[in-house]
């Protein structure tokens, strides 16, 4: 049995120790709050992130980092975005051993347009671990305390280290595959909050299933033109931390990127529904930092486009719908085609 630090105890971060606890490893949930360690031990609940669920006997809430992480073989970083720097500049000063490092984050850092693993290699020395291991997949933290069958993917360019995580979390309620391609497993994981975003704008317009088939189907699209522009497979598109995440976060009523969307659909404005929220948005910072990124990359992406102009440009909702609507016609398949003639590589080291 290992001995693992969960650092970020929001809802993914308590339903992944659960998933640890339940393989009967020791886990360390680390928290930046003190009276939210003190309200985990004592009540064995995290009320806030994820109500209703009782913390096993094996998890241990922690707030002084140092102490979290002493002698542990593995650290799980589960913060948002926004926090990834932060907990990872504070990790690599109490830090003073080799460890697993696997990471539960989905999105990208406007202006570096740097993905998570990029951020946490920057922060962390490189003498503390191998290589960043990525969970992903379609994975909501209220199905996974229930113990529901859920399936996600660990991703490193090392696979040994891929294949450590997967035995780690492994077992009949988790389900976990592994794969070389890391670029597009993040990026999958990241990107499909903006079309999840979409989703529940649409559903907020009152537009019904066509719509949100539509906005799915061709928000796949543009995740794989992008992606692939920045050296993922195009397949990974087509897996669980692609076409398997776009579903359940653009469907699920569990989905925080939809229900902000579903807010902003109905006429609410961004500071009033991110504060509803009380949970990070990711899709909020990934539409901004995708935006810049297609400009970079010069790849088109109206959706994100259409996405940015009603976060960050006071744009209403329906004139974006007609804008996507009224664009010039394209043949379906122009986007696949163009993709699946560029170069990948599917190789692990
Ligand atoms: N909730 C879910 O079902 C899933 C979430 N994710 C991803 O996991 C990441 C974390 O999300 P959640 O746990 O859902 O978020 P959350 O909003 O439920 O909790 C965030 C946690 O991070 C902590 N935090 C915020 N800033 C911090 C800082 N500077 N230092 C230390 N801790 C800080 C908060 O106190 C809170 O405990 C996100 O990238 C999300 O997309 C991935 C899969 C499923
Ligand atoms: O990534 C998720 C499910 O796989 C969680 O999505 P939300 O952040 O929209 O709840």
């Amino acid at each position: 049995m290992e001995k693992v630090a969960v650092l970020g105890a929001g809802s993914w971060g308590t339903a992944l120790a659960m998933v640890l606890a339940d393989n009967d490893h020791d886990v360390r949930l680390w928290t930046h709050k003190q009276d939210h360690a003190n309200e985990m031990n004592q009540r064995r609940q995290n009320e806030k992130y994820l109500p209703g669920v009782h913390l096993p006997e094996k998890i241990v809430a922690y707030y002084q980092l140092d102490e979290a992480v002493k002698d542990v073989s593995t650290v799980l970083v589960v913060v948002p975005t926004k926090a990834i720097r932060e907990v990872c500049s504070s990790l690599n000063k109490v830090l003073d051993h080799k460890v697993t490092m696997i990471h539960g984050t989905k999105g990208i850092e406007p202006g570096t347009l740097k993905r998570v693993s990029e951020m946490m290699a920057e922060e962390l020395s490189n003498d503390l671990y191998n290589k960043i291991v990525v969970l992903s997949g379609p994975s909501h933290a209220e199905e996974v305390s229930q113990r529901h069958p859920t399936t996600v993917t660990a991703s490193s360019t090392n696979l040994k280290e891929a294949e450590k995580v997967q035995d780690l979390f492994i077992n009949e309620n988790f389900r976990v595959y592994t794969s070389p391609d890391m670029i597009g497993v993040e990026l999958g994981g990241a990107l499909k909050n903006i079309i999840a975003l979409g989703a529940g704008i649409s559903d907020g317009l009152g537009y019904g299933d066509n719509a949100k088939a539509a906005l799915m189907t061709r928000g796949l699209a543009e995740i794989a033109r992008l992606g692939s522009s920045m050296g993922a497979n195009p397949l990974t598109f087509i897996g669980l931390s692609g076409v398997g995440d776009l579903i359940v976060t653009c469907t699920s009523i569990h989905s925080r990127n939809w229900k902000a969307g579903n807010l902003l659909g109905k006429g609410h404005d961004l500071a009033e529904v991110l504060d509803k929220m009380g949970m990070v948005v990711e899709g909020v910072r990934t539409t901004r930092a995708a935006y810049e990124l297609s400009r970079k990359q010069n790849i088109e992406m109206p959706i994100t486009q259409g996405l940015y102009q009603i976060l960050f440009e006071d744009e209403k909702p329906k004139a974006v719908v007609d804008q996507l609507m009224t664009r010039l016609r394209r043949h379906e398949m122009e986007d696949l085609s163009s993709i699946l003639s560029n170069r990948y590589s599917t190789q692990s080291e």
